[in-house]
């Protein structure tokens, strides 16, 4: 059985049609397949675990119809289910999953696609636990998991009034860009203790450092523009010791990933990171934003299994 996990606000309800359409062009037996429909911020989460504790040998596919926020969800919630086959259809703005996976961005493309082969591949998700909580709260994400100013833009955009004037308008893109504008000014560069694979260094004047599975992240920017999907590793980016002004450059190239060649971003990869802060630190997992002290990081050793090109 084919389930569609459809999040009906994401891409102002495009995958409501998109499925409908591909169901009826197909001619898609009832019998095979169901719809739920998230009703919710975090409903995804709930839905997920439910249907795969209840179903979990009749699902051939759970096929996640929405943003990158709707797939963080439905990851999580099935992150006691690794056997669980993923498929992501990419309707919301950003889209960066099926960027990473290198499926088509055009949803009844991407539809078409995962069921042109029965095959799945391999995804090896990140795992992060903050502030020593215990394991059992270990979340998962699936592209990229970032600390500072990155996060800060994200929280203070996900928080904003102008948000749902700029959704209106059909502007959404804008939100980011003023989101952007305002932290570069108001941002405070963070001193971290950061522990890589078991050697500590003090970090200063640090801007951003995101750890991520695939090279995109904030609706195609490609932050890590030589990461391929894998077991073992992160690609991890740090941004330190910059200017306001070149901060706005960076943003400019790293759509191309030429930022990785301005002397103030570091790349490298590890396995296992520990991040300490003094202050509170503002984080976000695939776009959902939180603040902690301590985040604990590492790649889960099960692979799940996911429709991908690589
Ligand atoms: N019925 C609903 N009503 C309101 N919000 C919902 C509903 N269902 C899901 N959501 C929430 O909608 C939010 C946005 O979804 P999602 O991130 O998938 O789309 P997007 O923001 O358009 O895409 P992207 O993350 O790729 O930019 C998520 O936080 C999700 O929890």
């Amino acid at each position: 059985m084919y389930v569609f996990m459809i999040n009906p606000v994401a891409g102002k309800g495009k995958g409501v049609q998109v499925v409908k359409h591909f169901l009826r062009e197909n001619n898609v037996s009832k019998k095979n397949y169901k719809t739920y429909y998230t009703d919710y911020p975090g409903h995804a989460i709930e839905l997920t675990k439910q249907i795969a504790s209840l179903n979990k040998d009749k699902i051939t596919m759970l096929i996640v119809v929405g943003g990158d926020g709707t797939f963080y969800e439905v990851l999580n919630g099935a992150k006691n289910f690794n056997q669980l086959p993923l498929a992501f259809v990419p309707v919301g703005s950003g889209n960066d999953f099926a960027r990473g996976c290198d499926m088509p961005l055009n949803p009844k493309d991407c539809l078409n696609q995962i069921f042109k082969d029965n095959s799945f591949q391999p995804y090896w998700a990140g795992a992060y636990l903050t502030d020593h909580k215990p394991p059992r709260l270990e979340s998962l994400f699936a592209s990229s998991l970032g600390f500072g100013f990155d996060a800060e833009v994200a929280e203070r955009s996900n928080e904003s009034n102008w948000k749902q004037w700029f959704n209106r308008l059909h502007l959404s893109v804008l939100v980011y860009v003023l989101g952007l504008i305002i932290t570069i000014f108001k941002f405070k560069p963070k001193q971290l203790t950061l522990v890589v694979d078991g050697q500590e260094r003090v970090l200063d004047q640090i801007w951003m450092l995101t750890i991520s599975n695939h090279p995109y992240f904030g609706g195609g920017m490609k932050i890590a523009p030589n990461a391929t999907i894998n077991k073992h590793t992160f690609y991890v980016t740090i941004v330190h010791q910059i200017s306001r002004w070149k901060l706005l450059l960076l943003f400019m190239t790293v759509f191309f990933g030429q930022h990785t060649k301005l002397k103030e971003v570091e790349t490298f990869r590890a396995s296992h990171l520990m991040i300490n802060s003094q202050e509170k630190l503002t984080y976000h997992a695939d776009g959902y934003t939180g603040q902690c002290y301590h985040c604990s990081v590492h790649k889960e050793t099960t692979p799940r299994f996911v429709k991908r090109k690589k």
